[in-house]
């Protein structure tokens, strides 16, 4: 039976993605068969008839069993806004059992560990006065919390764990990325954020250049997800 975990962010644009790549990575050195799931996109082009989102492509292109792109995102939509106000736009409501229905799919095969990518950060809109949180907190899905280093970001991270844990969810690890490569005092900054946040600390990326980044990996530690 697969591990799932669900990664969040304290915001949109923070390394969710990212950081989830190397994650599988990890999952793959530890010997772990993964795949990546990204249940709502927007932000899509169509390529050869399908809306595709370049995180799920992502996921798709990291994980070890080659499935078909809509086994990896069941709702994609085009314009790159808030996804339940795209959905209005496209007359697709998000359907929570739909998103059920895919990880299910996906815990059908031989994947020992499932990641799915959240959108923008933990409360996200699906409409119809629902939340993409709500289907977690359903699923009871461990959570995994990306923070995108950047002035503001030690409320974001406490308050995004403070909604997890009300939700009555495990923060099963939490990651601190190098989103803003110019942020000043980041090593007091990181360090206010290790004393604060009391959950497995995965990993620390800094800001890699395009060379670099197959070397994501080795800041990861997966450790705290293999017990
Ligand atoms: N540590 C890093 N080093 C270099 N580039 C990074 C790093 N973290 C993120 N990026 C880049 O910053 C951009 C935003 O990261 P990413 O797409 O992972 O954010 P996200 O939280 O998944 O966004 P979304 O909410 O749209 O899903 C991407 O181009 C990504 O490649
Ligand atoms: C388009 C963007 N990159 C993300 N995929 C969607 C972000 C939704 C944010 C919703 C909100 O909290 O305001
Ligand atoms: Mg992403």
């Amino acid at each position: 039976m697969a591990n799932t975990f669900f990664i969040t962010g304290t915001d949109t644009e923070v390394g969710k993605t990212f950081v989830t790549r190397a994650l599988m990575q990890a999952g793959k050195e530890a010997g772990k068969q993964v795949l990546g799931y990204k249940p709502v996109a927007s932000g899509c082009e169509l390529i050869n008839g399908e809306l595709k989102n370049e995180d799920a492509l992502a996921l798709q292109a990291e994980s070890s069993i080659k499935l078909p792109y809509a086994m990896h995102n069941p709702y994609a939509f085009a314009p790159a806004i808030a996804p339940h106000i795209a959905a209005e736009q496209a007359a697709e409501p998000i359907e929570p059992a739909r998103i059920t229905e895919g990880l299910a799919r996906l815990k059908e095969t031989t994947a020992d560990w499932i990641f799915v990518e959240g959108a923008g950060g933990w409360r996200l809109p699906l409409g119809q006065g629902r939340f993409l949180s709500d289907w977690v907190k359903k699923e009871h899905i461990p959570v995994i919390l990306v923070v995108g280093a950047r002035l503001g970001c030690i409320n974001h991270a406490l308050l995004t764990l403070e909604a997890i844990r009300h939700d009555g969810l495990v923060v099963a690890g939490w990651v601190l990325n190098r989103a803003d490569a110019h942020m000043s005092h980041y090593e007091e900054n990181a360090a206010t954020l290790k004393a604060l946040i009391k959950a497995p600390f995965l990993g620390e990326l800094p800001r890699l250049t395009e060379e670099e980044i197959s070397t994501a990996v080795s800041y990861i530690d997966p450790a705290p997800l293999l017990k």
